[in-house]
């Protein structure tokens, strides 16, 4: 072989090729080129001049380590090495995370400017052909723009009908467990209110969870148990890619939590299909109402983007994205709206002055309750304080050099392609910005209005929540209605809400793993309804 390797002029006459094969030469090499990236990285490196911990800086097994093996727990030793090294810190060889308001829009800017998602957060969605998970500027854009309009505030406000359908369903599941003296889980019922707002939204499909006498629990577990392994796409990538080279019928006996999302793919395919088949024959008033798919099919975008599969996976995507959120938010809501007296009696006084007709409030119109300033603080106190996408979102400029100047006036250059994130969690506990942190105190809201622009719950700019409006229109209506229609207490007339077992553990958020941020074995919120 060496003498054959020679005569080709692949390999020097003088150094045996099997002796350097061996595998203790193998390891020097490997060593030495370990050795040489970790000096690249620390020393010359464009990011070497970021502070932070040098094992952070040096391989992304450290953040590996809290946020995949320790379950999403990076986000406190960020929170650590900013209280250490100050807003601006290194927390992978390539990522940068700043925790400073001043910088938000420069990461998270709007048109003009072009921002991509890092890579982390692409593996772990999977590389869907969805607009949340497109990493170019320009075909997200697109994608976007197609789905943008059924999200308008205006279009939003339509649904307000439907908002009131699923409030009454809620309202027939709190008066059979009157009857019965059952406690009622308030997390399930805000999940299945707002999965099925948004896929009769997207699909005209009626009532999925409220028909069923489980609200559809085993999805939303089987939905639970999927996003606990958010982790292992970010940091195996080729694990979703294995997954979904598979034939269907293997990942079933395979990872048997992902039947329920295949069943719900293929539901959302044959839905999909029969609106094109509808539209083909020119039926555009079949009897079915016009949904956000019969809104996307005769859109402009091109064919390629209009396959029944790829659209199925957007259903997927606006399924998951449009119910553990909103009803996250308004789990946490109801807990300190029941554990704090003063908080609810303030919200009660604020609604019965502003619609004094008792049966009206059980319905309240948006347009009313959206102009509430104690509600509306209440609903931003939990926004601030739990917000349900708690990841750490991330941008890269491809094509701007950044800088971000501390407020002591330190400049630090961003290269582009950066990879830049912020988080809503630690944002919303600065002191300097919101004092006492930690407490749940509307009144916060009220005493400075211009707080409210500094929110990032909803993350900002070009990739921003598309679904914020109808999340709003949903907590404003679901909790004036449940305050309104609740409005008893002890020694009094009327019915009310107690809890049930369940205390700040159950709402707090105590990891980062985009929605399932609460200690596990928590089942949520439970409440007793009791009155006469
Ligand atoms: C309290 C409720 C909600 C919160 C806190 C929230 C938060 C967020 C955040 C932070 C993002 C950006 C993610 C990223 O940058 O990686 C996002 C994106 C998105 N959200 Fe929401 N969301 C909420 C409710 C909803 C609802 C009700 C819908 C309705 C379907 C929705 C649909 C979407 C979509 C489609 C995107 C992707 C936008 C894009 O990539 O252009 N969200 N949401």
């Amino acid at each position: 072989m060496s003498s054959e390797m020679e005569i080709l002029g692949f390999w020097p006459a003088q150094i045996p090729y099997q002796q350097l094969l061996r595998w203790t030469n193998v390891a020097v090499l490997v060593v030495f080129y370990y050795a040489c990236k970790v000096v690249y990285r620390l020393y010359f490196s464009p990011l070497s001049h970021i502070p932070g911990r040098k094992l952070a800086a040096t391989t992304s097994l450290y953040a590996c380590y809290y946020d995949l093996v320790r379950g999403g727990q990076y986000i406190w030793e960020i929170e650590k090495m900013h209280q250490k090294y100050g807003p601006i810190v290194r927390i992978t060889p390539h990522e940068v995370h700043v925790n400073d308001h001043a910088f938000i829009d420069t990461i998270f800017s709007g048109p003009g400017h072009q921002r991509e998602k890092g890579q982390l957060t692409l593996n772990g969605l999977g590389f869907s052909p969805t607009a949340i998970a497109t990493r170019s500027h320009t075909l997200h854009k697109a994608r976007r723009a197609a789905l943008a309009p059924f999200f308008s505030t205006k279009n939003i406000r339509r649904l307000e009908p439907m908002v009131h359908e699923v409030l009454s369903q809620i309202y027939q599941r709190l008066e059979r467990a009157k009857k019965t003296g059952e406690p009622v889980n308030m997390s399930m019922l805000y999940r299945a209110a707002t999965h099925d707002l948004i896929a009769d939204y997207a699909f005209g499909q009626g009532s999925i969870c409220f028909s069923r006498e489980d609200l559809n629990q085993p999805y939303f577990q089987a939905h639970h148990e999927m996003v606990l392994t958010w982790y292992v796409g970010c940091y195996m990538p080729w694990f979703g890619w294995v997954v979904r080279c598979l034939p269907v019928g293997v990942v079933k006996v395979l990872v048997p939590t992902v039947v329920q999302f295949i069943d719900m793919i293929q539901a959302a395919t044959e839905r999909i299909n029969k609106i094109k088949q509808s539209q083909r024959k020119g039926d555009y008033s079949s009897g079915d109402r016009q949904t956000i798919f019969h809104g996307l099919l005769s859109s402009s975008l091109p064919d390629s983007e209009k396959a029944s599969a790829r659209l199925a996976e957007e259903a997927s995507v606006l399924l998951s994205a449009g119910t553990d959120s909103s009803a996250s938010t308004l789990s946490a809501i109801t807990y300190h709206l029941l554990s704090t007296p003063r908080i609810l009696s303030t919200l009660k006084s604020e609604l019965e002055t502003a619609i004094p007709d008792k049966n009206a409030r059980h319905f309240p119109s948006f347009g009313k309750v959206e102009q509430l300033p104690y509600l509306s603080a209440v609903i931003q106190e939990g926004l601030r304080l739990y917000p349900a996408v708690a990841g750490r979102q991330q941008r890269v400029a491809p094509l701007e050099d950044l800088v971000y100047t501390s407020p002591t006036g330190v400049s630090y250059a961003l290269p582009r392609g950066t990879t830049m994130s912020m988080n809503p969690i630690l944002l919303s506990r600065k002191a300097d910005v919101y004092p006492d942190p930690g407490v749940f105190r509307p009144e916060r809201f009220l005493e400075n209005p211009r707080l409210r622009d500094k929110g990032f719950t909803f993350s900002r700019g070009s990739r921003m929540c598309l679904g914020m409006q109808l999340a709003y229109q949903e907590m404003y209506l679901i909790l004036a209605g449940l305050v309104g229609r609740f409005d008893g207490g002890e020694g009094g007339e009327g019915e009310w809400l107690e809890l049930f077992g369940t205390d700040r553990s159950d709402v707090e958020i105590v990891r980062d793993l985009v929605t399932e941020n609460i200690r596990d074995g928590s089942v949520g919120v439970r409440v007793l309804v009791k009155g006469d």
